[in-house]
This record gives structure tokens, sequence and C-alpha cells, in this order.
């Protein structure tokens, strides 16, 4: 995690920007504006609309880390809506990785795995690079992130492979403990007989699985994702898990604030990464300067604009909640 922190603690703004691109949010003048040159490029005029679709994500990914690149340490690619392009969607998602990786940006790829123990192996090559090594010796990363997210419902033989791979790159992983969305009370708050919760328990194995991986810091390879929608438990949770850093989801488009997500912070201000997706990446939509008769690059220098101004904004409201 160390990487991280000292990326942070750079632009001084805990917060991180998900690419998390749908049809909805990208200007229908920049996906139109690639009919041309996508249709020499497919074997069937099928493959059209999803490959055209997959190079607007890109193109719109680009501008907006191109925006943001100065002003926050960390983008968030949300695998789920690259992969529902089939492999030019997953080709766009490797690709955003590594520009924004190029752009000197921490890159979380929210991935959400989690198997037995054989199968999590396989999935952990997106921190340690596919199984081949190269004739030099160094293993090769088609993924260019520095962390992912895993799913720990299949208990310690599904993380542990996640956490060796993270150990040899030199990466992180970060673990769904308390999740934002609205039913994940249905199991993560149930009560387990020695009178903890699920996400409690969750929680003190998340904080074992990190303990041998404390960096300069004071924060172990193992992170936890705990969402802003719930204050009070990220609070309990902070106290709870002293060598765990948070990712934070649920600012903006799901209700969290600045003010619900500040007892996640450590008392120096560090502990945690705040994402917001669609506040960043879709407030061009709210910004009242779109017009349907905009060019393409037009559409896109509105994007930009907004996307700054959206990241500005919630540095901001961070560094007034969390720098106290
Ligand atoms: O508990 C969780 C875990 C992951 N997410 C992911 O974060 C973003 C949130 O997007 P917004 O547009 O800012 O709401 C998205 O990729 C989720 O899959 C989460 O929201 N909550």
């Amino acid at each position: 995690m160390d990487r991280l922190i000292e990326a942070i603690n750079n632009v001084q703004n805990p917060s991180v920007v998900g690419l998390d691109p749908t049809e909805a949010l990208v200007p229908p003048q920049v996906v139109a504006s690639f009919a041309d040159e996508v249709r020499d490029s497919v074997d069937s005029p099928e493959e059209l609309p999803a490959a055209q679709l997959a190079v607007a994500y890109f193109e719109f990914n680009r501008t907006i880390i191109d925006a943001v690149a100065d002003i926050v340490p960390a983008v968030k690619p949300q695998i789920a809506m690259y992969e529902a392009l089939g492999p030019a969607g997953v080709d766009v998602y490797t690709m955003t990785c590594e520009y924004a990786a190029q752009q000197g940006l921490y890159v979380l790829g929210d991935v959400k795995r989690g198997d037995i123990g054989s199968t999590a192996a396989a999935y952990a090559h997106h921190l340690n690079g596919v199984a081949a090594a190269s004739a030099d010796g160094t293993a090769f990363d088609p993924w260019h992130e520095d962390a992912v997210t895993v799913n720990p419902y299949l208990g310690t033989d599904g993380i542990t492979p996640f956490v060796q791979a993270a150990t040899e790159a030199d990466k992180d992983i970060f673990v769904l403990v308390r999740t934002s969305n609205p039913s994940s009370s249905e199991l993560q708050m149930l009560d387990l007989a020695d009178g903890k919760k699920v996400y409690e328990h969750v929680a003190d194995l998340v904080e074992g699985w990190g303990a041998e991986t404390i960096g300069e810091h004071g924060y172990s390879r193992v992170g936890a994702v705990v969402g802003a929608t719930h204050p009070e438990e990220g609070r309990a949770l902070r106290a709870r898990m002293p060598h765990t850093f948070f990712l934070v989801p649920g600012y903006g488009a799901q209700g969290g604030t600045a003010q619900d997500v500040a007892g996640m912070f450590d008392a120096d201000g560090s502990g945690a990464l705040v994402n917001s997706s669609r506040g960043i990446i879709g407030a061009w939509k709210k910004s009242g300067k779109y017009s349907e008769s905009m060019s393409a690059d037009e559409a896109l220098d509105l994007v930009a604009e907004s996307a700054r101004q959206a990241a500005l904004d919630m540095r901001d409201a961070l560094r007034i909640a969390v720098y106290r």
C-alpha cells in the first residue's frame, strides 16, 4: 500500500476516479464519430456496435484520465462495464489500465474475483502477470493493474493466492467487507454465535490476511472495501482494522458525502481512498452546457472540463472533512 499512500500524499487528495463507462455516459456524437473507423476493422457486421462502443469508451476514458491525472492519485476501472462488450471491451479495459499507468496513476482494477484456491491462483495473475515468464525472466503483465478487488466468500484458500501474487509483484488487494449497496445487510449484518456480525468477522480475517505484509506506512497489502453509505460501521471498522487501508465506494451517486467518510480515515488523515465513478465521469450531463449539436471534439472538451471540476470539488470536500 506504500505506493498508493505516497501517490495520495503527493497530490493531497484521497480520492479515486471510477472509470465505469456505459453507453448512456458517453456523448452520442463521440460514439458516432468512430463508425467509419470501426467498420473496416470488424470481421462481421454483428460485431460493429460493441466494437464502436469499445473504441468510444477508450477515447472517453483517455479524455477523463488526461483531465484529472495531475489532481488524483488513482483510477478504478470497473471491468464489468468492459466485459459487457465482449473481447473488444476487455481490450479497452487493459488499454485503459495501461494508459492510466503511463500517466503515473495507481490503477485499481475493480474485478471482484474469488474462487477455490487453484482457480484463485489463476485469477491472481491479474497481479503477477501471465504464468509463462519471458526469456529474461520477467512475467508478461497484460493487465497493468496495481491492485484488484477480491470477494472473500470462499474463505482463506480463496484469498491466499492473491496475497502471494500481490507480495510477489509489489501490488495490493482490496477485500469486500461492508459493501455500499442497499441489500448488503442481508448477509453482512447477520449475527454470529460469538456475538460478532458477519462483516466484523470478515474484517478480522482481512486484518489477519494482511498481517505479514505491513509496509512502511503501517498498512498491509490487504485492504478492505467499506461503503461510504455506512458511516458508523466504517468508523468502527477503522478502529478495528488498524493495519488495513480502506477503499470507500458509494460517494456521490450512491449518496455518500465527505462527512460520511471522514471517520474511515486515521488520525493522520490517511487510511482510506474514496471512489466516485458516475459523479465524475457523468458530470458533463449535469453541467447544463451539453447540446446535441456539439461536435464530438466539443463534447469531449465538455466531458474533460466537467470531470475535472467534479474531481476538484470532491478533493476539496474531502480535504475539509479529513485533513482537519
Ligand atoms: O461496495 C461496493 C463495492 C464496489 N462498488 C463499485 O464502485 C463503483 C461505484 O460507482 P458510483 O458510480 O460512484 O456509484 C462501481 O464500480 C461499483 O461496482 C460499489 O459501489 N460498492
